[in-house]
């Protein structure tokens, strides 16, 4: 249970030199090089995140936490393709997402990337099958039955599938919500605060999955959280601090997390 503080790192080219590799190994399903964010301009401008270089493994469950502020969610924003970026670069795979153009964009993040939100965001009128198949339904993409299969299986909704949202828990939305991410068996899955709105039990219940559709499934799931519980769910952590990748940590257990955690809040106060 070592950590590899540099394993995610790459060491930044000096400027006009060595321009980044496009990520061809197989094992790394999304990077980002220099990738810098600022908000606003002059005097009021706030860098949400400062060159940071990441590579996410194919086939891990990686979390991101740091403290309110840090950065997360714009992490995720710029790596997912929903926000655009001041500087650097972007990668799914193989593409550079930061040389898209809107509509390429749209529609690699459709076809390519699954979103699980704080908020399930099901169509009440759907029941739950047509909520996880709406949107291959709407990008004209037929599921492969035996991964649907496999998918509902794992998130345990065999027999919720006809259920409206209505007629389902709040971790069982979220499972839909899951299934919906997973249904066209995306490269890479961004969950930010997933288990937001759910009670521990619930939450524990989409976690399991989450690791399961990484161990079993083959899937590669990033997900942003404030809970050191929740991020023991995941293969590894990185840890964000003022725009800036300060740790990282393997195999993390809730006590670890939450240790690493507060000697944030003692830079804070102390
Ligand atoms: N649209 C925006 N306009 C201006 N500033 C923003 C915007 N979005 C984020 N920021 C700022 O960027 C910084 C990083 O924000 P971000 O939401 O990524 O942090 P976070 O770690 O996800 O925070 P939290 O844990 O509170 O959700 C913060 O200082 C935030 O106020």
């Amino acid at each position: 249970m070592t950590q590899q503080p540099d394993r995610h790192r790459r060491p930044s080219p000096p400027d006009g030199a060595d321009v980044p590799a496009p990520p061809n190994r197989p094992g790394v399903a999304a990077r980002a090089a220099q990738l810098t964010k600022a908000y606003g301009e002059g005097e009021t401008q706030v860098r949400a995140l400062d060159a940071v270089d990441i590579d996410i493994p194919r086939g891990r469950f990686t979390a991101i936490m740091g403290p309110s502020g840090s950065g997360k969610s714009t992490l995720m924003h710029c790596l997912a393709g929903l926000d655009s970026v001041t500087r650097g670069r972007v990668w799914i795979a193989g593409t550079e997402i930061t040389q898209l153009k809107d509509k390429e964009l749209t529609k690699l993040r459709r076809d390519r990337i699954g979103f699980v939100f704080q908020a399930f965001n099901l169509l009440p009128t759907l029941t739950a099958l047509e909520n996880i198949t709406l949107p291959m339904d709407i990008a004209g993409h037929k599921p492969d039955p035996a991964w649907l299969e496999q998918v509902i299986s794992a998130v345990g909704l065999q027999d919720r599938l006809k259920h409206r949202p209505t007629e389902l828990s709040g971790g069982q939305q979220q499972r839909v919500a899951c299934a919906r991410a997973l249904a066209s068996r995306p490269e890479i899955v961004f969950a930010d605060e997933p288990t937001g709105n759910l009670d521990s039990r619930s939450g524990a219940e989409v976690l399991g999955f989450l690791r399961r559709s990484v161990d079993v499934l083959g899937q590669t799931i990033v997900m942003v959280t404030h809970d050191p519980g929740a991020a023991s769910y995941a293969h590894q952590v990185v840890f964000l601090a003022d725009g800036h990748i300060v740790d990282e940590m393997d195999a993390p257990t809730p006590d670890r997390v939450l240790e690493r955690m507060k000697r944030f809040d003692k830079l804070r106060t102390g």
